[in-house]
C-alpha cells in the first residue's frame, strides 16, 4: 500500500515537473547550442579551474555568433551576442535580475545590485544623488593622493625585470574605496586593509562558485558544503568591520547635526546615505546603509582596478599609442606634478578613449544575467520565461559587425563620429538602462587619474601579447598571469630619446 502511494506520488511529481516545464524546454530546444548529457545538460563545460572553464565558454560561443542555448542540469541558460537582441532583452519591462544574484544576498544583502520591484527603485532615488557629478567632483582630491601613493610605492621597481603591478593597483583602488565609500584611511584601518580587500575578493569568488557548481544551488546541499563555512566566516568579518563604521559615523554625524556643522564639503557616500530622504521623510535603515556600502566596495574594487592594469598591458604592447597619452598629457598637465582637476579630466579625451577601448576588449564585467518573467520575442526566436539570460557584454563588444577588425587595440574606436554611427548597445561596460551601473562616472574618473599619474612619471613596457593573456571570468575579467609590465622613468627615456 505505502509503495503504491509512494509511487502515485512520484508519478504526479513527475508530471508537474514535466507539465511546467515544457513550455521551457520545448523553446529552449529551438535555440542553437552543444548537445548535452541526460541530467547535467552541458554541466561538464564547468568543470575544472576557472580559466579552464571560460577558455571552453569562449569556445562555444566562437561557434554560436548571435545566441547559444546551454543547459547547466535543468537550467537553460541563453547567452546572448547581439546588440539588436541585448537592447530587445534590455528595454524589455518582462525582465528582472536573473535568480543567481541571490547567491550574493548572504553577503550583500537586500542591495541596489540585487533586489527589485519598489525596494529597488527607493533605494536608486535615495542613492543616485550621492553619484552626482558635484559630489564625485569633491572626491579628486582623495584620488590624486592615493595615485600619488602608489606612483611612489611603484618607484623601487624601475629598470627592474616584469612585475606583477596588480597587487599595487589593488592596494591603490581599495583605499580610494574605503576613504569615499566609508570615510575611512589607511591610518585608521592598518593593516586591515589589504585584508579586508581579499575577503572581499573571497566572497566573490565563492559567490561565482555556487552559480558553476550547479549540485549548489539548492539551499539543502549548501547549507551543508565548505563553500558556506568559508563564507560565513569572511561574511563575519566584512559585516563587523561595515557595521562598526557605520555606527561610528552616524555618532559622528548626528554630533555634526547637533552642532549644526554639516557642510557638503565633508560629504563621503556613507554620509550620503545617512543623510537621504524621500519625500515623505524616510530614509535608509542602517541594514539598507550597510548593505550598499559593502555593494559598492565590492562592486567598485576589482572592475577598476583591472582596467588600469589591461589598459597599462595594452600600452605597454602598444608604444605609439602610448606616445599619444603622453602627448596629450604633456599638453593638458605641462611639466608639472600639479594634482589632477576635473578641468584637466574634460581635456584628456584621447586617454578617455584608451579607457574605453580597454573596456571594450576586456570588460571588468563580461556579462551581466536576466530572468524574463514572461517569453521575449527575438525576430528568429523565443527567449522562454524563467530561463536565465546572459547579455554577454564581451562577445557583444567584440562583434564585427560593429567594430571592423575587433581584436584590434584602436582607441580611434571611441572618435565621436565613430560612436556616433554604431548601435547605442554595441558598447555596454556599465550595463545600460534601469540597471545601469551607478559607479560609472566615478570609475571614469578614478582610472583616468591613476592612468595619468603614472604615465606622468614612467614608461610602461610588456612583452606579452594579448594571445597570451590568461583571461579567466569569475565576478570580474581577470588575468591569471597577472598585469606583468616593466618601467622605466620619463626623466631616463626623455634623455634616451635626446641621445638618440
Ligand atoms: C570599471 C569599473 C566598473 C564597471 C565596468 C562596472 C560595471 C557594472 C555593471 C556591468 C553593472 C550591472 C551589473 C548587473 O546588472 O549584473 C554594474 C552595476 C553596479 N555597479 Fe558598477 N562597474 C564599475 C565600477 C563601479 C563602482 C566604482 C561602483 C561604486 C562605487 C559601482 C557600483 C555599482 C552598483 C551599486 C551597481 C548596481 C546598480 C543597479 O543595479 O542599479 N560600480 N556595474
Amino acid at each position: 500500500m505505502v509503495a503504491a502511494l509512494l509511487i502515485i506520488w512520484s508519478g504526479v511529481v513527475i508530471f508537474w515537473y514535466w507539465y511546467h516545464r515544457r513550455h521551457l524546454v520545448k523553446l529552449g530546444s529551438l535555440i542553437p547550442g552543444p548537445v548535452g548529457y541526460p541530467l547535467i545538460g552541458n554541466g561538464l563545460t564547468f568543470w575544472g579551474k576557472p580559466e579552464e572553464v571560460f577558455r571552453r565558454l569562449r569556445e562555444i560561443f566562437t561557434m554560436y555568433t548571435r545566441l547559444v542555448a546551454i543547459w547547466l542540469g535543468p537550467k537553460l541558460h541563453i547567452a546572448l551576442f547581439d546588440a539588436n537582441d541585448a537592447e530587445v532583452v534590455m528595454r524589455s519591462k518582462a525582465v528582472e535580475k536573473a535568480e543567481e544574484y541571490k547567491y550574493l544576498k548572504p553577503w550583500l544583502g537586500e542591495s541596489l545590485l540585487i533586489s527589485t520591484g519598489s525596494k529597488f527603485r527607493l533605494n536608486k532615488k535615495l542613492i543616485m544623488p550621492s553619484f552626482h557629478v558635484n559630489n564625485l567632483k569633491r572626491f579628486l582630491d582623495v584620488f590624486n593622493d592615493h595615485s600619488l601613493v602608489l606612483v611612489e610605492s611603484l618607484r623601487e621597481k624601475v629598470g627592474e625585470a616584469e612585475f606583477d603591478i596588480q597587487p599595487h593597483l589593488s592596494t591603490c583602488t581599495i583605499n580610494v574605496l574605503l576613504e569615499t565609500v566609508m570615510g575611512i584611511n589607511k591610518e585608521t584601518l592598518g593593516d586591515q586593509a589589504p585584508k579586508y580587500s581579499q575577503y572581499v575578493q573571497k566572497l566573490a569568488r565563492l559567490a561565482h562558485m555556487r552559480v558553476y557548481k550547479f549540485w549548489l544551488r539548492p539551499d539543502i546541499i549548501f547549507r551543508f558544503s565548505k563553500i558556506k563555512k568559508e563564507q560565513d566566516k569572511y561574511i563575519k568579518i566584512v559585516h563587523g568591520l561595515t557595521e562598526k563604521v557605520i555606527k561610528e559615523r552616524k555618532k559622528r554625524y548626528e554630533s555634526r547635526i547637533q552642532d549644526d556643522q554639516v557642510d557638503e564639503k565633508w560629504t563621503v557616500f556613507m554620509d550620503s546615505l545617512l543623510r537621504a530622504k524621500d519625500e515623505n521623510g524616510v530614509g535608509l535603515t542602517d541594514e539598507d546603509i550597510k548593505a550598499e556600502v559593502m555593494t559598492m566596495m565590492f562592486a567598485g574594487q576589482d572592475t577598476t582596478s583591472t582596467t588600469v592594469g589591461f589598459s597599462l598591458s595594452l600600452l605597454g604592447i602598444y608604444q605609439d599609442i602610448q606616445d599619444k597619452v603622453v602627448e596629450e598629457l604633456d599638453k593638458v598637465l605641462g611639466n608639472s606634478n600639479k594634482p589632477i582637476t576635473f578641468e584637466d579630466m574634460q581635456n584628456l579625451q584621447y586617454l578617455e578613449q584608451v579607457v574605453q577601448e580597454t573596456l571594450r576588449l576586456y570588460p571588468p564585467v563580461p556579462l551581466v544575467a536576466k530572468k524574463p518573467v514572461a517569453d521575449i520575442q527575438l525576430d528568429n526566436y523565443t527567449i522562454p520565461a524563467n530561463c536565465t539570460v546572459g547579455i554577454m557584454i564581451m562577445g557583444i563588444q567584440r562583434d564585427p559587425k560593429q567594430f571592423p577588425n575587433p581584436m584590434r587595440f584602436n582607441p580611434d574606436n571611441f572618435l565621436p563620429e565613430k560612436i556616433k554611427a554604431r548601435h547605442p548597445y554595441s558598447f555596454i561596460p556599465f550595463s545600460a538602462g534601469t540597471r545601469m551601473c551607478v559607479g560609472s562616472k566615478y570609475a571614469t574618473m578614478l582610472i583616468k587619474v591613476i592612468l595619468a599619474m603614472i604615465l606622468r612619471s614612467y614608461r610602461v613596457h610588456a612583452t606579452r601579447r594579448e594571445r597570451e593573456f590568461k583571461l579567466a571570468g569569475q565576478m570580474v575579467l581577470k588575468r591569471c598571469d597577472g598585469f606583468p609590465v616593466s618601467l622605466q622613468l620619463k626623466s631616463d627615456t626623455t634623455s634616451t630619446s635626446s641621445i638618440s
